[in-house]
């Protein structure tokens, strides 16, 4: 039986697109990282996430049904001790670190809580950071916007800025983080690699110890409203959607078997974005598209910023070949995003405009209150 050294965990965590799963996979491409376990965690019913973190399939753990932070708290110290189980009975090498991957939403501190409170999770394993991404290009909004968002720079061990490239981080942006958290370095992508943020170990662990049972007196249980919503159906008669509702956020998916032309997935986001861009916090996608459908093309919208899309060589193996689209916002109209997207994938919905007279008069649907 292996000694009993706790393994490291690294939780990952920064709002809705701000870069995890990317960071994450440039990470797992260094050989310095092999024997990490990988626990995706993900917000919206139809997970697109395994498909997207690069680990060869064993190492990924998705926890699909709702946050980690709530109603997978239980699965996550489960999940754990089975990858205890796992190693102890050598169907798993030795580990050397975990990473949580939380969803954009997840507030840590409950997570935190798991791992410093469970009488047996603490013998096996130790947190080494949270590490807090936040966004260039949107954090301003986000955090201005975002008690989630809030949440998670408060409590981070180390700040890793992203999207620097696209826009320069700016001194309000700057400001901000400094508010939440005087404590924790603040970091560029561009220079983090695997040093930079495993093993880097807590800021202050009695700090953090203060913190976080202030975080948890003041809080217990999670700030998010844990309602959920369930559908029969999906209106477009492609199988069966299941919404999740977190606060005053919702997400909903999207799915549509047969090919979809680039030009109408296009217009299908242009129109998303005019009418309900206000709304809109977090879109991805994997499209099959008509005019190549051996390569599936992945879509990644942050509030109202359209990423350039990616192909990936092939779809990954066991995945159906159909187009599913994942939206999260905060008072999107799900009805209307159903029309629209059933105007442009040429799914008759009646009593909707079709997708005809949405490209001739985008404003068709202005009367339904779009
Ligand atoms: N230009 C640029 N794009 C980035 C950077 N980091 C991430 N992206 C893009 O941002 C989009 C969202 O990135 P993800 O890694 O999926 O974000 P995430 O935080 O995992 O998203 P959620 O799972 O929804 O919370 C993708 O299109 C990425 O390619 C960056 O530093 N620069």
């Amino acid at each position: 039986m292996p000694p009993m050294v706790p393994v490291p965990v690294t939780v990952l965590t920064g709002f809705l697109g701000s870069g995890k799963t990317t960071l994450l996979n440039r990470l797992l491409r260094d050989p310095s990282v092999r024997d990490t376990a990988v626990i995706v965690n993900e917000f919206g019913e139809v997970g697109i996430d395994h498909l997207l973190v690069e680990t060869g399939g064993e190492g990924v753990i998705e926890l699909s049904d709702g946050c980690i932070c709530c109603t997978v708290r239980g699965d996550l110290v489960d999940t754990l001790a089975d990858l205890v189980d796992r190693v102890q009975t050598g169907r798993l090498a030795a580990l050397r670190r975990v990473v949580i991957e939380t969803t954009g939403l997840a507030d840590p501190t409950p997570i935190l809580a798991s791992l410093m409170a469970h009488p047996v999770l603490v013998q096996h394993f130790s947190l080494d950071a949270v590490v807090t991404l936040v966004d260039a290009a949107t954090g301003v909004a986000t955090l201005r916007e975002r008690n989630e968002a809030r949440r998670q720079v408060a409590c981070a061990d180390r700040i890793v800025v992203t999207k620097a490239d696209l826009e320069p981080e700016t001194a309000e942006l700057r400001a901000l983080i400094a508010r939440l958290n005087p404590r924790a370095p603040v970091l560029a992508v561009a220079e983090v690699g695997p040093d930079a943020l495993f093993g880097c170990g807590l800021v202050d662990a009695r700090t953090r110890q203060a913190d976080l049972s202030r975080w948890l007196g003041e809080d217990l249980s999670c700030t998010h409203d844990h309602a959920h919503h369930h559908h029969a159906g999906s209106h477009d008669g492609h199988g069966h959607a299941h919404g999740h509702a977190h606060g005053g956020v919702g997400s909903f998916s999207l799915q549509h078997e047969a090919p979809i032309a680039l030009a109408d997935i296009e217009a299908f986001l242009d129109l998303l974005r005019d009418r309900q861009g206000s709304s809109l916090l977090r879109m991805k996608a994997v499209v099959r598209l008509r005019e190549d459908e051996a390569r599936p093309l992945v879509l990644h919208g942050v509030r109202t910023y359209l990423h350039p899309p990616v192909r990936l060589p092939a779809w990954p193996e066991g995945v159906a070949r159909g187009s599913r689209l994942v939206l999260i916002g905060d008072g999107l109209d799900e009805t209307l995003v159903r029309d629209l997207f059933a105007a442009f994938t040429g799914t008759p919905v009646s009593d909707a405009p079709d997708r005809a007279a949405l490209l001739d008069n985008p404003l068709a649907l202005a009367s339904r209150g779009f």
